[in-house]
């Protein structure tokens, strides 16, 4: 069972659980870059804006071949209540069919994960993917090890080495 880990991260805490997971869970992991400037409060606002259209944006790389793997994480921030720019522009451009997926997004401690991995799980399994498996975490206020503790308690309480066989 080859596993990959697949995130965006903007400020590093989706990028933190998703080295955690491809750690313990022996997987391939991809960063997707976002090409546009997102830094600053002007485009802090022009980025929900974005995420609330579902508007597509420059990634890199371009798009990523999931032939090799049957199971894939897929990671995110939350945006005004939804997935962010690059992960969407990335989902549209991978052939899902036949592949088990696994969510995951993170979000203010007042956020809800639900309308977020809602979306994702629309546009994934429309493209042919399983969603098996989705989990959250609430960042405001963790440091880097309270999230790399976090995330370890939820690889044990979901039981996620069982989907990677490990
Ligand atoms: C443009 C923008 C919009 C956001 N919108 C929300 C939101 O609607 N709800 C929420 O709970 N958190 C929101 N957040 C907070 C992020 O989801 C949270 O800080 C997340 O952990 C950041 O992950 P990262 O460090 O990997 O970029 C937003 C952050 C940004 C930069």
């Amino acid at each position: 069972m080859k596993t990959l880990i697949i995130y965006y991260s903007g400020s590093g805490s989706t990028k933190i659980m998703a080295r955690t997971l491809s750690m313990h869970l022996k997987a391939d992991i991809i960063g997707i870059k976002d090409l546009k400037n997102r830094e600053g409060f002007a485009n802090r606002l022009l980025s929900s804006i974005d995420a609330f259209r579902e508007s597509k944006t420059e990634i890199s790389p371009s798009k990523v071949d999931l032939t090799d793997y049957d199971l894939i994480y897929v990671g995110t921030p939350t945006w005004a209540n939804k997935p962010t720019p690059a992960i969407i522009t990335l989902i549209d451009r991978c052939n899902w069919k036949g592949k088990d997926v696994i969510l995951f997004t993170t979000m203010n401690k007042d956020g809800s994960d639900e309308p977020t991995i809602e979306r994702l799980e629309e546009k994934i399994s429309m493209r042919g993917g399983r969603i098996v498996e989705s989990f959250s975490l609430k960042t405001m206020d963790k440091s880097p090890e309270d999230i790399i503790n976090d995330t370890e308690g939820i690889i044990q309480t979901l039981v996620l080495k069982m989907y990677s066989g490990v």
